[in-house]
């Protein structure tokens, strides 16, 4: 069953068309990458989906409750995890003991009272999925989940979207690391210079598929 549908959605920055005419859709209990070249669209098109920003046209359903992580964690840089989440958590009507789940979930229980201006990339990585998580969505949208992270977090972040997956959770990630991606997701979607090149299950080799795709 699908859970995010994408039908001719295009995004313009000024003269820039940074998507044009997207049309897919993501299914449930499968984790999907998107990929694509610098430039080619991902992030513009993942806020657009995650109604971060409007569509110039088109348009992008999601069915189910969302978690997004979309560039930086979004936390003020003088803030703790802690008060970051909790803010989050306030805003979203949920209990504080539900930011203590996901600080530990994601291993910041330790450095959840540093000012997150101070966190390493990975750190920060942990933070932006510890707010995705905190609703515990059905859908789970993340740009570059991967990056910054180290081999322990890699293969950590892969087992808990797996996992999700297997739950009947819908999961779309974008990542220029094909090799991790290649072992992380079932279906991969290509966008080159704003436009979808490729759509269908992630058989084989990802470096091929991404080089034929985007060739
Ligand atoms: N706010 C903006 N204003 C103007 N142009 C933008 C804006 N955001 C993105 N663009 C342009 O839209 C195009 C797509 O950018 P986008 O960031 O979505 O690509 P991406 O696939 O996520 O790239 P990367 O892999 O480098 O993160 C690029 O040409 C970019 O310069």
């Amino acid at each position: 069953m699908n859970s995010i549908t994408v039908e001719g959605l295009t995004k313009r920055h000024g003269r820039v068309v940074a998507v044009n005419d997207l049309s897919f859709s993501v299914r449930r209990g499968a984790v999907t990458g998107f990929l694509g070249p610098n430039g080619a669209g991902k992030t513009t098109a993942l806020g657009a989906i995650a109604g971060l920003a409007r569509p110039t046209r088109g348009r992008a359903v999601v069915h189910g409750t969302l978690g997004v992580h979309i560039e930086a964690c979004g936390a003020h840089p003088g803030r703790t995890a802690r008060a970051h989440l909790r803010s989050l958590a306030a805003l979203a009507g949920l209990p504080r003991r539900r930011v203590e789940e996901v600080l530990e979930l994601v291993d910041l229980e330790e450095a959840a009272g540093r000012r997150a201006g101070r966190f390493s990339l990975g750190m920060r990585q942990r933070l932006g999925l510890a707010s995705a998580l905190l609703g515990d969505p059905d859908v789970l949208i993340l740009d570059e989940p991967l990056n910054g992270l180290d081999p322990r977090g890699i293969r950590w972040v892969r087992e808990l979207l797996r996992e999700r997956a297997a739950a009947g959770g819908t999961v779309l990630i974008s990542s220029h690391l094909l090799a991790e991606a290649e072992q992380t997701v079932d279906d991969v979607l290509v966008l080159n210079g704003g436009e979808l090149v490729h759509s269908g299950p992630a058989d084989g080799s990802l470096e091929d598929l991404f080089f034929e795709a985007t060739a």
